[in-house]
């Protein structure tokens, strides 16, 4: 049992922060929360989650690494915070805004015409064989489809459908290029398309819909 309880990730919205759209009114976006080397912390994350995915412990590595992560949990357990305030998916200045559930991608172009960024999908994404799991591919294409639908329509929508077409191997450790836009508009409701190439090779196109929400629909 940790000093953490479900609340502490549950706040509900308040006169004052009002959730609006699936967001909070006030959800201040930042590059300062969690301090300058929180991007570093994030990267030993993901570090060692690679290292996890093909490491063969010892028994006695094994407890050893656990007593590790007891202390590293009971560290953080001091610093909890809600979804509103937490560095992890706010932090714009890092790969996929800091957010270690996602594949790490960084944006180089992005707008109302759609986004361009380089994902790369990580040991820890291994599906088998040597290349990515299917899911994390959807999961790039999910929030950067995400962001084009956004970023045209200046809010907040939710995934409705999102089909993703696996045209060839997507390999790991391998700067991809990925290309989501809105390929029409009716009212609500975002017709997303994107693609992930290594290089010429077409891995994978996105066919999706994001439905705007409605002022306070979560
Ligand atoms: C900058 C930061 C970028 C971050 C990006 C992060 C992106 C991450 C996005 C996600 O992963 S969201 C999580 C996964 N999605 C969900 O959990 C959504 C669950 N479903 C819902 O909450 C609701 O169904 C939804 C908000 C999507 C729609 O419900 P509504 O009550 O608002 O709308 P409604 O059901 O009236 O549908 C509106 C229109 O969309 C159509 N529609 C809805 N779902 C559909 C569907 N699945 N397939 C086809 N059409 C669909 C529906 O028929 C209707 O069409 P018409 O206006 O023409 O009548």
């Amino acid at each position: 049992m940790t000093d953490s309880s479900p609340q502490d990730w549950n706040i509900p919205a308040k006169e004052d922060s009002p959730h609006e759209g699936g967001f909070r009114a006030d959800l201040k976006i930042t590059t300062e929360r969690g301090g300058p080397t929180y991007g570093e912390m994030i990267e030993q994350v993901r570090t060692f989650m690679d290292k996890v995915r093909y490491a063969c412990p010892t028994h006695e590595l094994a407890d050893e690494v656990i007593d590790d992560l007891k202390k590293l949990n009971a560290k953080l357990d001091t610093m909890l915070v809600d979804e509103w305030t937490s560095p992890s998916g706010t932090r714009v200045d890092l790969p996929s805004r800091g957010n270690i559930t996602l594949p790490p991608y960084e944006i180089s172009a992005g707008g109302p015409d759609g986004v361009d960024a380089t994902v790369i999908f990580r040991r820890f994404h291994l599906g088998g064989n040597g290349v990515a799991h299917g899911g994390h591919v959807a999961i790039a294409f999910d929030d950067l489809g995400g962001m084009a639908a956004a970023l045209r329509i200046g809010g907040v929508s939710r995934t409705g459908y999102l089909t993703v077409n696996y045209r060839s191997l997507t390999p790991l450790e391998t700067p991809l290029a990925v290309r989501t836009w809105v390929d029409r508009q009716e009212g609500r409701k975002l017709f997303i398309k994107g693609t992930i190439h290594d290089g010429d090779r077409l891995c994978a196109d996105m066919d999706a819909l994001f439905i705007a929400l409605k002022p306070g629909q979560a």
